[in-house]
């Protein structure tokens, strides 16, 4: 049913009611009329324009990805008209109703769209989680916006059986845990979900980039992870406090005893909800994290009544610590369960070992991590074949280093080598790994600080022989950054990025900046390939890398 058709009959009732009496003459004159009618339109224009403002989504934000696809799915121009007809936040479903839609397309964020099939339906989208195209889906509508519903899940009516296969789902938490974005691709084909994913790259590019198509290469197949289970190496589940008015004496007899209280919950949020419910397992964590769950949990049990606030709880599988490391020899390498914040954590990647302080930045998939940077290597070094050509670059900057994960597996292809980074930890890790990977200190080192502060000490790296490698968080590099990039004009960049949208800004302002400069003389940035790698697989988040060239 229709919010109007809902509301109308009630309307007409009031109106014709028995007993309404006629309304007095009105003492305004007809030019008064008007005047106060123009006023009232004006004030409602005016509040709707406040309210449209209000929805406007940061850029590159989910909700912003999520509404570059609405508008997609609806039509530019049904979208404009909407707009200008004011009528885009009239939506055609009250407030918890329940509907059955078809899910016409995946958004980049991996929930479902939908729309009602009805015939004479307005143009409207409702936001499905754990659904698939084709699907026929029944869900629960819990907040409108402009043009489109956001609404929990509740059953597939009828499955599209081309994408579906529900054996595929390994964990049992499937379409109530929100820890994955991206869990309607548990019903998906590996290879589906790949594609879904380079698919995601391609409208990153379309609708961040600002490029024209002919200046992005076509997108290469997403790489894989090895694992598509059991690969998270890092989780973070987490328990509210007891509530207020808990006996704390008598709720410590209790879990002493070992019983969890009812109202205790140590997991994941609810999709959509800001509610913890319980895990016995993650399936796509590690064998070494899952083995340790129970008993971690079992600790948080029975010292619950000394937590005055709900708290997060951190597992990150490591090799042995206490044994020396040998990097020649992976045969004595056992796995744990680290959960002290401040512990070291120790990893191989590929040949290289590599520290770092438990709570610091890690990449998450080890599995998939050989893969990722082998191929940022060869991406560069395959752009001067010839070992011998002088053009050859010769020095890298890796900026947002982390504890070095690219500067150090990069370097043995470069004489010299820097990184930047604004974790203090990190950079006393990136330190440590050099010695620990053996590379002389003379030709790598790294320093603390914001990643646009590299420019001030790389003054003897010839940009016409640098490669610089950026990795910044979701938020992407600030103005600062590319500004200082531009005049720098390293030879090579590769992006290596976890929100494909900002890098798609990003590399289309440094593109973009480089192509107006010149117009026809000097060198401009050319766009040389974009890729995907499936660090998060089950997941909606797609790793992105871009290499870029002076040419
Ligand atoms: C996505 S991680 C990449 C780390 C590293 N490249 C890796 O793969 O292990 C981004 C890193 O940027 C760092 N960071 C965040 N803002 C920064 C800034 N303004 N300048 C330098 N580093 C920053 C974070 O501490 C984090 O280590």
């Amino acid at each position: 049913m229709s919010l109007s058709e809902a509301t109308e009959p009630a309307t007409k009732l009031s109106e014709k009611g028995p007993g309404k009496r006629p309304r007095p003459p009105s003492p305004l004159s007809k030019e008064e009329k008007q005047a106060k009618r123009a006023k009232a339109v004006a004030r409602a224009t005016a509040k709707r324009l406040k309210k449209q403002r209000g929805h406007i989504p940061e850029a590159c934000s989910p909700e912003d990805v999520r509404w570059k696809d609405i508008v997609n799915l609806l039509g530019q121009e049904v979208v404009d008209n909407a707009i200008e007809n004011g009528s885009e936040f009239d939506s055609p479903f009250l407030f918890k109703s329940e509907v059955e839609l078809e899910v016409k397309s995946v958004s980049s964020n991996g929930e479902g769209l939908a729309q009602s099939d009805e015939e004479g339906s307005k143009a409207w989208v409702v936001v499905v989680p754990f659904c698939l195209p084709g699907d026929r889906v029944k869900c629960r509508v819990f907040k409108n916006d402009r043009m489109h519903s956001l609404a929990d899940f509740i059953q597939i009516i009828r499955p599209n059986p081309e994408l579906r296969d529900d054996k595929r789902v390994k964990c049992k938490y499937f379409s109530k845990c929100g820890g994955c974005q991206y869990q309607a691709s548990t019903m998906l084909s590996y290879e589906m979900q790949l594609d879904f994913k380079r698919n995601v790259v391609v409208k990153a590019y379309k609708n961040y980039s600002d490029l024209p198509d002919s200046t992005i290469p076509e997108i290469q197949p997403t790489i894989g992870s090895p694992l598509q289970y059991g690969y998270r190496t890092k989780i973070t589940p987490h328990f509210q406090a007891p509530p207020p008015k808990v006996d704390r004496t008598a709720l410590q007899a209790q879990v002493e005893s070992g019983e969890k209280p009812d109202w205790l919950q140590i997991g994941f949020n609810i999709q959509g909800q800001n509610k913890v419910f319980d895990i016995e397992e993650c399936p796509i964590a590690t064998p070494v994290l899952n083995h340790a769950l129970p008993e971690i949990f079992q600790n948080v049990v029975k010292t619950i009544h000394t937590y005055k606030r709900g708290a997060t709880l951190l597992l990150r599988e490591s090799l042995d610590t206490s044994v020396d490391p040998d990097p020649n020899d992976t045969s004595k390498d056992k796995q744990v369960c680290i959960t002290n914040n401040h512990a070291s954590v120790r990893e191989r990647v590929g040949d290289f070992l590599f520290e770092y302080v438990a709570s610091s930045f890690f990449q998450n998939n080890n599995a998939i991590l050989p893969s990722l940077t082998s191929y940022v290597r060869e991406s560069i070094v395959s752009l001067y074949p010839d070992p011998n050509d002088p053009s050859r670059p010769t020095h890298l900057i890796d900026t947002y280093c982390g504890s070095g994960l690219f500067a150090i597996t990069l370097s043995p292809d470069f004489s010299t080598v820097a990184g930047i980074e604004i974790s203090a930890d990190s950079i006393l890790y990136a330190k440590h790994n050099a010695k620990l990977n053996n590379i002389a200190p003379e030709k790598m080192s790294f320093r603390k600080g914001d990643a646009a502060e590299i420019f001030k000490t790389v003054s003897d790296f010839p940009p016409d022989k640098t490669v610089m490698v950026i990795d910044p968080p979701r938020k992407g590099c600030d103005d600062p950054f590319i500004k200082q990039l531009l005049e720098f004009r390293p030879k090579v960049v590769a992006y290596v990025s976890c929100n494909v949208h900002t890098q798609a800004r990003d590399v289309g302002n440094i593109l973009r900046a480089t192509r107006d400069a010149v117009e026809g003389e000097g060198k401009k940035y050319v766009l040389e390939s974009l890729r995907g790698f499936d660090l998060f697989p089950q997941t909606a988040h797609v790793e992105s890398v871009a290499i870029l060239r002076l040419v």
